[in-house]
């Protein structure tokens, strides 16, 4: 819709700019590298000054290289999460269209550490010159890693117009969870009569940021409290997936959730509660490398629930997210580091406020 016919029909319509903040992943083998440099040197992942984590971050990608780029070749060579993600854009913009004519809406797509990266969508979202910005991150659950690190550097990055409303977060949003629930029921009749184990399987995060208050950990709580509720599921457990370095992360871990499901004489279906589409956690980890492990220790049988992805029950309620958000108070253009999503993420970490979570 342009603003002449908006116009026409009395409503002064207004450029909206939703940005999609996303991880991203190597689209290609020579780009695994830089793709983990730009991981491990981000403070948010690794929380040291800059004098020692770059050279860390350069060690670290420099050594993971090659075990990566084999588990990228698996998928052939790259990650599937951009075109996962433009899927997902392009299905919310269809959303938006059909929920608010009026609105110029357009969908970006700001990835954190692989192309397209932050400072490139914030010159497109300039260029866009919007009114309005909704920053909507594709993790449901909030944390320091992940939905912080992402709109600390928009707000670094974007220096056009535009008032700002951050979603934090969407652990128990009803279309998130309702997305969930068909698509665990759908992989649960494959195991046709079975008995199995519904394992809901997160990213893990170390368990010193919980402790310093990242709501990670609660949030992915919420999320399977909400689907058992809603399912009324009898056998299930959470578990934490693709540690990484040294550190204590939270557990359990999900190979060991696959054991301790063989031992109890149950299969599983292992849900990826954490993830809204299909990448190396889901194709690689899941898929081969714990269905390998459930076949080896009798854990059958093992099946996988599919990710949410462009599921249109899900793409409505992040739709009905962006409508919320634009209703409550924004904060102003950027053109400087005060306002803008940086003084609402002083107050994610310690619980995420109502106006800025989607019911
Ligand atoms: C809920 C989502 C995610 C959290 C939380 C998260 C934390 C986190 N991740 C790493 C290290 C790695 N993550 C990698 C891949 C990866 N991570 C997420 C999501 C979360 N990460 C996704 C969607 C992906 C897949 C991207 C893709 O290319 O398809 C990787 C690279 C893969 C590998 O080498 O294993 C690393 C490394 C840390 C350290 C961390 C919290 C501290
Ligand atoms: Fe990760
Ligand atoms: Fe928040």
């Amino acid at each position: 819709m342009t603003r002449t016919a908006a116009t026409l029909e009395g409503r002064p319509n207004r450029r909206v700019a939703v940005v999609l903040t996303n991880l991203g992943g190597p689209d290609r083998p020579e780009a695994v590298k830089p793709f983990l440099f730009n991981l491990f040197n981000d403070p948010a992942i690794i929380g040291l000054p800059g004098v020692f984590r770059t050279p860390l971050a350069k060690l670290i990608s420099s050594r993971r290289e090659t075990s990566a780029q084999a588990n990228y070749a698996l998928m052939g060579g790259g990650s599937p999460l951009l075109p996962e993600t433009q899927k997902q854009a392009e299905a919310l913009s269809r959303a938006l269209a059909d929920a608010a004519p009026g609105d110029d809406s357009r969908v970006f797509i700001a990835m954190r550490y692989w192309h397209p990266l932050t400072e490139e969508t914030a010159a497109a979202v300039k260029a866009f010159q919007p009114d309005k910005i909704v920053l909507l991150p594709l993790y449901p659950q909030f944390s320091t890693t992940t939905t912080a690190s992402s709109l600390k550097k928009w707000s670094e990055c974007y220096d056009g117009p535009g008032e700002t409303h951050v979603i934090c977060c969407y652990p128990d949003a009803e279309g998130l969870i309702e997305a969930q629930a068909r698509l665990i029921r759908q992989t649960l009749d494959k195991a046709e009569g079975r008995p199995v184990r519904v394992l809901f399987s997160a990213h893990g995060i170390p368990e010193k940021l919980v402790a310093a208050g990242d709501p990670y950990q609660a949030q992915v709580e919420a999320t399977v409290a909400a689907v058992v509720e809603h399912m009324g599921l009898t056998d299930w457990a959470i578990c934490y997936q693709s540690r990484v370095g040294p550190l204590k992360w939270l557990g359990p871990a999900t190979p060991d959730a696959i054991e301790q499901a063989a031992k109890d004489g149950v299969g599983a279906v292992v849900v990826p509660i954490a993830f809204v589409s299909e990448h190396i956690e889901t194709l690689v980890e899941l898929d081969m490398e714990y269905g390998e492990l459930a076949h080896k220790v009798g854990c059958a049988p093992y099946l996988r629930a599919p990710t949410v992805s462009a599921d249109p029950i899900f793409i409505t309620a992040l739709a009905d997210a962006v409508g919320r958000a634009l209703e409550t108070p924004g904060t102003a253009p950027q053109g400087a580091s005060q306002g803008g999503p940086c003084a609402h993420l002083k107050a994610c970490p310690s619980g995420c406020s109502k106006s800025s979570r989607a019911a």
